[in-house]
């Protein structure tokens, strides 16, 4: 898998657009019959996308984790964006439909995914982070997570948050996992802007509705922002100290996984408008 490596602050303020793309900007997790991954030294965050196609595909990379199998010190957190298909944890089968999420906890020795129709595929998403304890293995539903409605159509950020692992949902050690939908013609996500210096954040981007449909990202320190123009199924890496915000030309939904210092969804601070520069 590709490894990328921490930013200062400081050293990111002289990037070019083709610097900070290739640090921060994922563009190619999904690509039919693979599975691919980034491992991001940011918490130790590894974020993938698989596509089975003809047989399933298996979670694993020993040459780069140097252990046994993928999860012997790792936990996963996984969502199906695409048509119905099933993940198998250790012979056990979990059958997830669009949105639907699967926590697999430390320990777990084979996890391999499969699409129930190759010509109308699974795409699995997963964000996967260090572990040090076992949580058992559980899947939720969209319908099932906790809903949180925010902002409002004058701001055009009318938005409901599900939170899907956390400590009030599926527990994990340090993994933290959720989907934001948009609202019809609401297209600003997490904007007032926050920050959380105790633990990264990785944007997915998905169901742009249009072939041409962007979603501006905002990144950057608050007083230093830059931005990243991010394609349908591209994610972004949002390290400690940049706020992460976007815009879209069109509706849009995204997945927000984070990994860090601690388990609290609502540790962020908050960006002051004046601050953003
Ligand atoms: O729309 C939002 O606002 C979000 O989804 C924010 C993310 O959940 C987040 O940044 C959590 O720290
Ligand atoms: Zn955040």
């Amino acid at each position: 898998m590709e490894v990328r490596h921490t930013t200062n602050p400081n050293d990111v303020k002289q990037y070019t657009t083709e610097r900070l793309r290739s640090e921060f900007l994922i563009d190619s997790l999904f690509a039919a019959g693979e599975i691919n991954m980034v491992y991001s030294h940011y918490d130790r965050v590894v974020t993938g996308g698989a596509i089975p196609i003809n047989g399933s595909l298996t979670l694993e990379d020993k040459e780069t984790l140097k252990t046994e199998y993928f999860l012997e010190r790792r936990e996963v957190g996984i969502i199906n964006i695409g048509a119905e298909g099933k993940v198998v944890v250790d012979g056990q089968e979990y059958s997830l439909n669009k949105r639907d999420c699967l926590y697999v906890g430390l320990g777990n020795q084979e996890v391999t995914f499969e699409s129930s129709n190759s010509s109308d595929p699974a795409k699995f998403y997963f964000v996967s982070s260090l572990a040090h304890k076992q949580y058992p293995t559980k899947k939720i539903p969209i319908e099932e997570a906790e809903p949180n409605r925010l902002g409002s159509d004058s701001e055009s950020n009318k938005r409901t948050i599900y939170k899907y692992i956390h400590q009030d949902g599926i527990q994990s050690c340090q993994l933290m996992m959720g989907m934001t939908l948009l609202e019809p013609n609401n297209m600003w996500n997490t904007m007032p802007a926050h920050l959380h210096d105790r633990r990264m954040e990785v944007y997915l981007y998905f169901d742009l509705d249009q072939e041409d449909s962007r979603v501006f990202h905002f990144m950057g320190e608050p007083n230093e922002t830059r931005h990243l123009v991010v394609k349908n199924e591209q994610a972004v890496l949002s390290p400690p100290w940049s706020i992460h915000s976007g815009v879209g030309t069109n509706n849009y939904t995204f997945i927000w996984a984070m990994a860090g210092e601690n388990y609290t969804f609502t540790d962020m601070d908050s960006v002051k408008m004046e601050e953003l520069k």
